[in-house]
């Protein structure tokens, strides 16, 4: 796990006058769940959409498997970006399209593969994430909100990525829900070797699914650690955080660790 696959440094995130990172550093390790948690409006979300291109950092360099995305060239960029996935809050499907079409979008627009391809492909990443075969030709809309996170999982893994961003997953389920989708994740995670960035407020997910926690408070990735790591934390936030009544009902999962 001492290979480094995502390495930020001195990142400087700002929106006007509001300053949201301020010389970040982070290291993601290959094949490691990285949990990714703090305060609201930390920066989790800013820091996962700079990773990914969706936001331009004012400083700083982001290298992602080799390359550093704030300067490759677009071909390089492409590359790196069909490596990776990321699944939004919400599942951020397209209404007008199928499950499939959804799922498949991404091989046709970045790879070019052909519509029979497409149609397999897609079909067995909607199996991979516990879908039934039928929901392919639904529409999200048609969808419940569990199988619209699923199906927007499956989209994330659609060109076979090695890194997954997941922003939130569990937001908005019901615990039954949450805890099956922490399950897929780390079947997932283990079954294709995935590096997971994974930005969450759901402790019960920490618990089971992250290797390592990373915090963000004070304008940077304030520590990093294991869960027993962040238990011994002594900074106010981070020890209200782990320490507070949802982390005290959380924690029988803890022990199993
Ligand atoms: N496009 C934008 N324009 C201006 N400000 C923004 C923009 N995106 C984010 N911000 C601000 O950046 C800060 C960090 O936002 P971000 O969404 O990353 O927080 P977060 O830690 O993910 O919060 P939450 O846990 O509530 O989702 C907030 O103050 C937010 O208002």
């Amino acid at each position: 796990m001492a290979d480094p696959i995502i390495t930020i440094r001195g990142l400087t995130n700002r929106f006007g006058k509001t300053v949201v990172h301020q010389g970040l550093d982070l290291d993601v390790m290959r094949g490691e769940v990285l949990g990714v948690v703090g305060a609201s409006g930390s920066g989790k979300s800013v820091l996962l959409r700079t990773i990914v291109g969706l936001q331009q950092p004012a400083e700083g360099s982001i290298d992602v498997l080799g390359t550093d995305v704030l300067t490759a060239d677009p071909a390089n960029l492409r590359i790196v970006q069909n490596r990776w996935g990321v699944m939004f809050q919400g599942g951020a499907l397209f209404s007008s399209l199928t499950v499939r079409e959804n799922v498949a979008a991404p091989m046709r627009e970045r790879l070019g593969i052909d519509a029979k391809t497409r149609t397999a492909l897609a079909d067995l990443r909607i199996a991979m994430v516990g879908l039934p075969a039928s929901a392919g030709d639904l529409s999200p809309s048609d969808l419940s909100g569990g199988m619209r996170k699923r199906a927007g999982l499956a989209r994330a893994l659609s060109l076979d990525p090695e890194i997954l961003f997941l922003d939130e997953p569990t937001a908005g389920l019901d615990p039954i829900g949450a805890s099956e989708f922490d399950d897929l994740i780390t079947a997932l995670q283990k079954a294709l070797g995935l590096t997971v960035f994974l930005v969450t407020h759901d402790l019960d997910t920490l618990h089971a699914t992250c290797d390592r926690i990373a915090v963000l408070a004070e304008k940077k990735v304030l520590v990093t650690g294991t869960m027993a790591e962040m238990l011994r934390v002594d900074q106010p936030w981070v020890h209200a955080y782990f320490h507070g009544p949802r982390a005290h009902a959380a924690q029988p999962a803890a022990g199993a660790n």
